[in-house]
């Protein structure tokens, strides 16, 4: 089946291929400066684009712009503030605008193109950008797998390799699996959302430290309040307790990382984190011009200290093999054409099945799609329709949001008016059980698919 080849995605992009570009690597360790150096180019040029790997990356980018007095847009799967005239982009990596040609693109976070469920999104973006000058931030472990690909598109690499901009301590031992020590700029990150409470307040107990609190599942909004909470030296909040979500490029005020685990949970089961992980995480401590000039990590159990010790010590960790792929609408339009009575999910097993790819690209792992694509096959919908839900930010198995997002594919099919109102019932009064934090947690991505979709 000729469609499945998808040995040269660098021709999925012939308008980028037009433009004679120039990829510049900002490679190095956390807190270097590269994104910094990036959005420098980004705040001179005419028009532009910041692609970053969190909604509150492209917030921060998009009001630093705007006080730079660089006009500029915001642009997420859930939120578009664009005004006319205005030629600039901040966008979570997923909303890349590839329709448009700019002066200048920064793509954060550059390590993600491996990563096994979004990495596609990056692998896009470097492809089909439509710039001349594209500036890529991230780890040193991409630069052979970007330079393979350039081949493929003709552009030329730069590399600019950057160092610390402020020394990182290993600390002498660990806490002793106490947090009697705990002290005032400390992020103690946890990778069991359930933790993250039962940590906050057996650190709380210790005295009178108040603890903000980070994790993915945290509206975008209530991350950046916490972590302002957190910067702000005045406010009371002294402590962070987090989950991993604080691994990625956020600007946070603290002096020392104290790992409570160094494995985590992948879903299947319990995996020690990798070296690259430890260094991202452990390298959010002592930001370049905070009050924080040096910083500390070290680990709750004296018995991870080895491992700590032995990742921040690693010099070059193995470089990226490949980047991620996820079939376009138009391959699964040929795919459909030729076996048309296959459910959507059975077309993606079949696209993984007959995927040929070359050594530099892997298919993303597809199967949350899979899971929605099976939940609404029965509804009557497009093909469009269908490859636009099953890319919409949703998961199958919570309740709450394979109902809302039943009920909007059917929306979708009846071609009638998304409706929000009947469908969310917002617990009343305080949330006082993990259960009801969890419903509201559910409650805000109905809300996001809810705004995504519309
Ligand atoms: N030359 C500079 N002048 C002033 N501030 C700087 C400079 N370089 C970096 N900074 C500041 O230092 C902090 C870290 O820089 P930056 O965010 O660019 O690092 P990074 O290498 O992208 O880190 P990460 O890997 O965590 O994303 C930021 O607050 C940034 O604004
Ligand atoms: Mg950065």
């Amino acid at each position: 089946m000729k469609f499945s080849d998808l040995r040269t995605p660098a021709e999925w992009y012939p308008e980028a291929r037009q433009l004679k570009r120039q990829i510049i690597l900002h490679v190095g360790p956390t807190n270097s400066g590269k994104t910094y150096s990036a959005l420098k180019r980004l705040e001179q040029a005419k028009t532009g684009v910041y692609s970053g790997p969190l909604r509150l990356l492209a917030h921060e980018v998009y009001e630093r712009l705007n006080i730079a007095g660089a006009a500029c847009n915001l642009l997420t799967g859930e939120e578009r503030r664009e005004s006319d005239g205005v030629e600039k982009w901040a966008c979570t990596v997923e909303m890349t605008p590839l329709n448009r040609e700019v002066d200048v693109a920064v793509i954060d976070e550059i390590q993600m193109i491996g990563d096994e469920q979004r990495g596609w999104a990056w692998t896009q973006a470097v492809l089909g950008v439509r710039a001349r000058e594209i500036h890529l931030c991230g780890e040193a472990t991409v630069i052979p797998l970007i330079q393979r690909l350039a081949e493929t598109t003709g552009d030329t690499v730069t590399i600019n390799k950057y160092d610390r901009l402020t020394p990182l301590h290993v600390e002498k031992k660990g806490f002793h699996n106490s947090f009697s020590n705990i002290q005032k700029g400390d992020c103690v990150v946890t990778f069991s959302r359930k933790n993250i409470f039962a940590l906050r307040k057996k650190i709380e107990s210790y005295g009178n430290l108040k603890a903000a609190v980070i994790y993915g599942n945290l509206p975008p909004e209530t991350r950046a309040e916490q972590a302002k909470l957190f910067n702000d030296p005045h406010s009371g909040y002294d402590v962070l307790v987090a989950s991993d979500a604080i691994g990625m490029g956020l600007n946070l005020n603290i002096r020392r990382v104290v790992f409570e685990s160094i494995s985590k949970f992948n879903g299947k089961e319990i995996v020690p984190l990798t070296m690259s992980q430890i260094k991202q995480i452990g390298g959010r401590a002592g930001r370049f011009k905070t009050q924080y000039q040096e910083g500390y990590v070290c680990t709750l159990n004296n018995g991870d200290m080895r491992r700590l010790r032995d990742a921040l010590a690693t010099v070059n960790p193995l470089p990226l093999a490949s980047a991620g792929l996820y079939p376009t609408l138009d391959q699964m339009e040929k795919f459909a054409a030729e076996l048309p009575n296959e459910t959507f999910a059975g077309l993606l097993d079949r696209f993984e099945q007959l995927a040929r790819l070359d050594g530099d690209y892997f298919l993303c792992n597809l199967s949350s799609q899979k899971d929605v694509a099976d939940l609404i096959q029965h509804i009557d919908l497009s093909l469009q329709d269908r490859y636009t839900l099953v890319a919409a930010p949703s998961n199958a198995d919570d309740p709450f949001i394979s109902k809302a997002m039943l009920k909007f594919s059917k929306a979708i099919s009846d071609g009638t008016e998304l409706a929000l109102q009947d469908m969310v019932t917002l617990p009343s009064g305080a949330v006082k059980s993990p259960e009801k934090l969890r419903e509201l947690e559910s409650w805000h991505k109905v809300i996001v698919l809810y705004i995504w979709l519309r």
